[in-house]
């Protein structure tokens, strides 16, 4: 099947050299290495991200109100500054405000708030994903064989709205490929019994392996849920299972699905996915790192729209998402 680099519905922004001049201006206030945690850091990215370029923060306001077929946007040519060697180690993270840091989370606030998960690479706001030597076959992101179609941590009732990743080096080849896949064309090519029975409670899923937990998800739930004429799309091609058999044979039939509708996308410095988690789903071609410190690297970060949504998880009122709901 032949794979393009570009979405089918051209939601793609390519930012001007004045465009990019504005945004180095803007983050370079914010890159001064406070906590990205800090609430008085965070309000200034808020401001921050109310003075964007007028058309980039256009086509956030427009991703947020409707992520469109791909249920993906694409901004390219994002300035990052000098980029320092790719660390290589697993659980890599950025908690401070450096330029690519700055500008993944005034571009976030635009669409909602930053959320991280306390089980999950300690809670902070912005992951590094790079590959790491000796978990080649890992099935997360540190791995660098190909990561199966998921909705990003799927077995959690707060998963994110959003998930935006940030290329800051692509690996040597240009050969790994972000993969998404639109549910909303997917379900299309399904016959009406699919849907259906994955409009059912027939599925179970587990916490991904980078959750230090071993969580499932409380109840089994449906795959598709929501309106009927746009459904949104909840599962994890291999921490999701089916109950029964029939179960099994829809979940076989949309994994088929979305694998036709696949778009293989090979993301350069300065190229930021942002993949709404509720209609697409996302994973990974595989490439051959060489752990050089000049590795693919991406900076990877969640959004929720509605914040409020969270709040019994989310202690004091903060951006982290706990283990459980606190009454
Ligand atoms: O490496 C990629 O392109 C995607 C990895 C991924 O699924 C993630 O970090 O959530
Ligand atoms: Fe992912």
């Amino acid at each position: 099947m032949e794979r393009t680099t570009m979405l089918a519905d051209g939601r793609a922004v390519v930012l001007t050299a004045e465009e990019a001049e504005a945004l180095t201006r803007l983050t370079g206030e914010l890159a001064d290495g406070t906590a990205l945690e800090s609430p008085l850091w965070m309000n200034r990215a808020r401001t921050a991200s109310c003075a964007l370029p007028t058309r980039i923060g256009a086509a956030l306001r427009r991703f947020r109100h409707d992520a469109g077929e791909d249920g993906v946007l694409l901004v390219k040519g994002l300035p990052l500054g000098p980029v320092p060697p790719t660390p290589g180690r697993y659980d890599s993270l950025q908690l401070y405000a450096t330029q690519p840091a700055a500008l993944l989370v005034s571009l976030a606030l635009c669409i909602g708030e930053p959320v991280g998960f306390a089980d999950e690479k300690g809670g902070s706001l912005v992951h590094d994903v790079v590959p790491v030597p000796g978990m080649a076959d890992f099935p997360g992101n540190a791995g660098s064989a190909p990561l199966t179609l998921h909705v990003e941590n799927a077995f959690h009732p707060h998963r994110p709205d959003v998930v935006g990743l940030l290329c800051l080096r692509n690996d040597h080849d240009d050969a790994a490929a972000l993969r998404t896949a639109s549910s909303r064309r997917a379900v299309r090519l399904l016959d009406s019994g699919t849907v259906d029975v994955l409009r059912e409670p027939r599925f179970v899923t587990e916490a991904p392996a980078s959750f230090g937990s071993g969580e499932t998800s409380a109840e089994s739930h449906a795959v598709l849920y929501g309106s009927v004429e746009d459904p949104s799309v909840r599962v994890d091609f291999t921490s999701t299972h089916a109950t029964d058999d029939a179960a099994a044979d829809a979940l076989a039939e949309l994994s088929g699905a979305l694998e036709e509708v696949r778009t293989d996308m090979v993301l350069a410095p300065g190229d930021l996915a942002l993949v709404d988690n509720r209609v697409a789903l996302h994973g990974r071609s595989r490439f051959a790192p060489q752990h050089d410190g000049t590795d693919r690297w991406l900076h990877r970060i969640f959004v929720h729209v509605d914040f409020r949504a969270s709040r019994a998880w989310r202690p004091r009122g903060g951006h982290v998402i706990s283990g459980q709901a606190v009454s």
